[in-house]
């Protein structure tokens, strides 16, 4: 007897090796394909990967259960899986998973789905609404039920009646017409010289068919969507695909007015609201080269693209683009990789660059396309600051008087105003004003925070939710209870309070969402019909409301990234991005920037309107501390169900931490969030120069580390963005 073929198969488990199953005879498999295979009792899908196909002895070898029709991973997409696994010590089936999302069981050919036609015959009774029925069936078409239903304004059960009786039959429905493709021939708006000399060299570099990557540094309402969308027409135009990813879902809502504009259809879209048969739609629709066009949240990234050419990250700063949990990944990082896999051009879009990618610029590792000056002549926005600790609000409010005269006048004139301020709620602390209790969250080392509409407190780390207490949990005191701090709805009220014949909306994520909702506020804001829009991170970037000339920033917020080298990077882009929605019509626009630090180098460089100099500041300073992108970090962060076991664990990785010249472990040392779900938090922190292999570094090291048990887990970080 011959031993058997196999395979080795990765599962989308947390697993990082493939394993190696026998391959029944009659079966053909080749790395890639998505098949059936036994994990333990459990039939599991997974993907064929490269490697194996020895032939093994082994009569306890289980055997592949079967194929799957669907469009499996090409070597590219099996490189890149491999790739992000190896770079974020992620089990390679985790981030499998991540491939594999909107995989359907089986795209094989579906069977037709069924209508309801007259078949002429007459019924054996009749009755009103059996007569409308089928006089609505008469024009000899096939209905959906509900269609006809509807039209004939019977019940379904009618048409069951009529079905039993013979007068109609089942017929299968003509399949649905496939979605308008974009046309990237249709004529776009005319360029100015500098945006076309930009959109030329980007289509130049999709033309290239190879690799690149290009920084589109252009200030806000600089035209650099219309500018990348040149370069979506030319990848269009090859019969190739484009990827274009927004670091928030919401960001992709408006865009998607854009692109149909640009091109005639709709691009597909894909992200964490998109349903299960949408996104099966999408996977298939990018496989087989149907769908050329896709804007996406980051895990867009892992779709099984036919044939990309060009990937789009926009807003290439944000943070957003980071995914904290499961594989801790940077889209804009990643999409780098999967662009050198396929071979494929990558533009960066921002107004406000991350250092890392201005300095991969610098550096001539990615090229550089600037648009220093808004489109149309327009002009940047007026910016000031206001100084809190002079001419702050009285007690109990927090809008300092020169920004409401601001707003006053701003409604006067007509035209709208932003009040800007990156929290949600209503108030980040209750606090008893008798006992002093604070009201925490049961499993995390933080401040509930009240949620007023909903009227409920609310932890920003678990999702715990409570009911607003009437008395003092501690000292039973009845309406000692206060809220202390401002959140966005605390605003909204004072400015409701302040400006009463003003229409005023709130944009905040959690009462929004990313839907429907959200586009008509997002309309409404741009056809003129809000007044003041109080809205946290989510309007600060990305929207164009031609009537807003007034930004006003309701805190500058230094302190709270304390721990965070970027802190000052990320300040200055929230800033600069919120400011940047002001005058962006016809009329000119200023900000206002309340803070307790006017002098700060992030308020004076956004006062000045100099950019550069607080790049070039920022970069200094974080060479000096040999921090990214000039030196390199990754985070290893120890929980456990107590304080003592985190901490002796963290104990013991650090003493196993490999001895190596240039690389520095810090810590482990309490993590500024100590406590999340009911686990306690330690953090080591790796420092290394640009030179060192960060991963291989820190795989070696847990390779030899102490295990870790009694729930204990470690949680590895390269290059992290939280410092929590
Ligand atoms: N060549 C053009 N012709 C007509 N309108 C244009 C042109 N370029 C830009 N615009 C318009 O100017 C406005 C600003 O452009 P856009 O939103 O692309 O800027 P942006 O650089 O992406 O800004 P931000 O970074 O602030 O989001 C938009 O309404 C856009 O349609
Ligand atoms: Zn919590």
């Amino acid at each position: 007897m011959t031993a058997p073929r196999t395979v080795e198969v990765l599962l989308p488990v947390a697993f990082d090796r493939a394993l190696t199953y026998a391959v029944p005879d009659g079966l053909e498999v080749a790395p890639g394909d998505v098949v059936v295979a036994p994990l333990g009792t459990r039939p599991t899908v997974g993907v064929v990967w490269d490697g194996g196909g020895a032939e093994v002895e082994g009569a306890r070898l289980k055997a592949l259960l079967g194929k799957v029709a669907a469009s499996g991973l090409s070597a590219s997409m099996r490189g890149f899986v491999d790739w992000v696994a190896a770079y974020t010590l992620a089990p390679r089936g985790q981030v499998l998973r991540m491939a594999m999302r909107g995989l359907a069981a089986d795209e094989g050919p579906r069977e037709p789905r069924m209508g309801l036609k007259a078949t002429g015959k007459a019924p054996g009774r009749r009755t009103p609404a059996r007569d409308k029925a089928l006089a609505a069936a008469a024009n000899g078409e096939t209905w959906s039920k509900k269609q006809l239903a509807e039209s004939a304004g019977v019940s379904a059960s009618v048409l069951d009646g009529l079905v039993a009786d013979g007068a109609l039959a089942l017929s299968p429905l003509p399949p649905p017409p496939p979605p308008p493709r974009p046309d990237p021939h249709l004529p776009g708006p005319e360029l100015s010289p500098e945006q076309a000399s930009a959109a030329a060299a980007l289509r130049a570099a999709v033309a290239a068919r190879s690799f690149s990557v290009t920084l589109l540094d252009g200030v806000t309402g600089s035209g650099k969507t219309e500018v990348y969308c040149e370069a979506v027409a030319e990848a269009l135009a090859q019969g190739r695909q484009a990827l274009v990813m927004a670091p928030e879902i919401a960001l992709t809502v408006p865009f998607l007015d854009r692109f149909a504009k640009r091109f005639g259809a709709r691009p597909a879209v894909w992200h964490a609201s998109v349903g299960e048969k949408g996104r099966e739609a999408v996977r298939r629709g990018v496989a087989d080269g149907s769908i050329q066009a896709v804007v996406a949240a980051r895990s867009g990234l892992f779709l099984p693209f036919r044939d990309l050419a060009l990937v789009v990250v926009d807003e290439e700063h944000d943070a957003a683009y980071k995914q904290e949990d499961g594989v801790s990944y940077n889209a804009r990082d990643m999409a780098v990789v999967r662009g050198r896999i396929e071979g494929a051009a990558i533009v960066l879009a921002s107004a406000t660059p991350s250092l890392e990618t201005r300095i991969n610029a610098e550096r001539g590792r990615y090229g550089r396309l600037a648009l220093p000056a808004r489109f149309g002549g327009r002009t940047m926005p007026e910016i000031k600051a206001i100084d809190m600790r002079r001419a702050g609000p009285v007690k109990g409010e927090w809008l300092a008087p020169a920004l409401v005269s601001a707003v006053t006048q701003t409604l006067a004139a007509g035209e709208q105003a932003l009040l800007f301020l990156n929290r949600r709620g209503y108030a980040p602390l209750t606090l008893c004003r008798r006992c002093g209790h604070r009201m925490k969250c049961p499993h995390c080392a933080a401040w509930l925070v009240e949620h007023r509409f909903r009227a409920s407190l609310v932890c920003h780390h678990c999702g715990y939710t409570a009911h607003s207490p009437k008395t003092c949990p501690a000292c039973a005191a009845e309406d000692s209870l206060v809220a202390c701090g401002p959140g966005v709805e605390r605003i909204r009220d004072e400015a409701v309070a302040r400006f009463p014949d003003a229409r005023v909306a709130i944009l905040s994520s959690d009462l929004i969402g990313a839907g429907e909702r959200l586009r008509a506020e997002l309309d409404a804001i741009e056809r003129g019909a809000v007044d003041i829009v109080v809205g946290t991170q989510m309007v600060t970037k990305g929207h164009h409301f031609p009537g807003l000339t007034l930004v006003g920033a309701i805190d500058a917020d230094f302190a709270l990234g304390a721990a965070d080298p970027r802190a000052a990077e990320r300040t200055f882009q929230m800033l600069q991005q919120v400011t940047g929605r002001a005058g962006r019509g016809e009329r000119p626009g200023r900000a206002l920037i309340q803070t307790h630090e006017p002098d700060h180098p992030v308020i004076r460089a956004l006062a000045a309107n100099d950019r550069e100099g607080f790049y070039r500041a920022e970069a200094i300073a974080r060479e000096a501390a040999m921090m990214p992108p000039f030196g390199r970090l990754a985070a290893i962060v120890v929980s456990a169900p107590t304080r003592e076991l985190a901490e002796a664990h963290g104990r013991a990785l650090a003493r196993s931490a490999p001895k190596q010249e240039t690389v520095r472990v810090l810590g482990p040392a309490e993590a500024p969030l100590a406590m999340v779900r009911g686990r306690h938090r330690m953090r080591l922190l790796v420092q290394a120069p640009r030179a060192v292999d960060v991963p291989a570094y820190l795989r070696s090291w847990l390779a030899a580390a102490p295990p870790a048990r009694g729930g204990v887990r470690v949680a590895v970080d390269v290059d992290p963005q939280s410092f929590m």
